[in-house]
């Protein structure tokens, strides 16, 4: 008989997932999802049911590895919140599962998996398509995803200088201006908002820079305007996914030049010189590889105990 479940939560997901063996595994999985061979790597785009009442969504993201032997999915729950609200914007676990019984072997935070997963993968982007000699970083947002990126940005780059902008209802009038200081001559913009209209415009954005554009995870929702898509050479995680949630793709009408897998693949070329946008909406064998990660450290951890 199976054993039951262990049950990893948040505290010690933060002590065993560490960046420097998650980015590997994230590039290895990342370029295996970009061959769509079916033997290897089976992720259908999320399914997402309307929490209507509540102004939010929740996803369901599975992924199965066959050749390592992994399953999962993650179930999580985002919500177009006010800004000031103090209720969360996303919440997530992760289920681990034995493909070959069928038996969940464990269940897991999956609010830093998801992070720490979603840093690592704009990270990646970043690695893949900013300019040589890339100085300046700005963040447009300061919530749980403006801070892992800040952290991975800061582990794996040395950026001269990191602007960081944070958007107040109250100052509504100040808002553009100090937006606009932000992001003027950056090479590297992260968007991390919770924002359904553009925050990012086009006429600011430096040529050649790159942006990694994490939020407007909605058909309808944008975080970035249509100059800013149309100019710039558009790469996302899955190109089903990004043609079915993403809003600044669907709405600009612009195609998705590559997946970041395609690059990793060296299938598709990655354009450094030119203006990038990276548009993710997050994957679950994202989530699946971070989970494998935390459970094989578990297990790792508690064989020595
Ligand atoms: N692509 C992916 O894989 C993932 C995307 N996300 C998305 O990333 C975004 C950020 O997530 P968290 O940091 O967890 O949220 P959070 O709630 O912790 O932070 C959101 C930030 O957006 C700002 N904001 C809210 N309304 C805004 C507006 N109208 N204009 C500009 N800024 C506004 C807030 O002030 C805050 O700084 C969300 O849209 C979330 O759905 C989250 C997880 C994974
Ligand atoms: O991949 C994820 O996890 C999420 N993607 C978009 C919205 C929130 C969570």
């Amino acid at each position: 008989m199976a054993n039951p479940p262990v049950i990893i939560w948040k505290d010690e997901v933060e002590r065993l997932l560490r960046y420097r063996e998650l980015i590997p595994r994230l590039e290895v999985a990342l370029g295996k999802f970009s061959w769509r061979d079916s033997a290897e790597l089976i992720q259908p785009v999320r399914t997402t049911v309307p929490l209507q009442k509540h102004d939010g969504f929740m996803g369901l993201m599975p992924a199965y590895m066959e050749n390592d032997g992994v399953l999962s999915t993650k179930f999580v729950c985002f919500y177009k919140r006010e800004d000031g609200s103090t209720l969360p914007a996303t919440q997530a676990t992760v289920v681990l599962l034995d493909p070959e019984y069928g038996n969940v072997k464990a269940v897991m935070d999956g609010e830093v998996i998801t992070d720490m997963r979603t840093a690592a993968v704009s990270a990646i982007s970043a690695k893949l398509l900013m300019r040589p000699g890339a100085e300046v970083l700005a963040i447009l947002g300061t919530g749980r995803q403006a801070l892992s990126h800040y952290n991975v940005f800061m582990e794996m780059f040395s950026f001269k200088e990191v602007r960081v902008w944070s958007h107040t209802k109250e100052r509504a009038e100040r808002f553009r201006d100090s937006l606009e200081e932000a992001v003027r001559g950056a090479d590297v913009i992260v968007t991390v908002t919770r924002c359904t209209e553009p925050v990012l415009f086009g006429q600011w954005v430096k040529a050649g820079a790159h942006v990694a554009a994490v939020g407007a995870c909605r058909p309808n929702w944008r975080e970035l305007d249509d100059v800013l898509m149309k100019e710039a050479v558009v790469y996302a995680d899955s190109r089903e996914g990004a043609m079915a949630e993403s809003g600044d793709i669907i709405l600009s009408g612009v195609k998705v030049f590559a997946e970041l897998g395609d690059v990793i693949n060296g299938t598709k070329p990655a354009h450094r010189e030119k203006t990038t946008v990276f548009k993710s909406l997050g994957m679950g064998v994202q989530d699946a590889v971070s989970a494998k990660l935390v459970f094989d450290q578990w297990k790792a951890r508690h064989s020595q105990l």
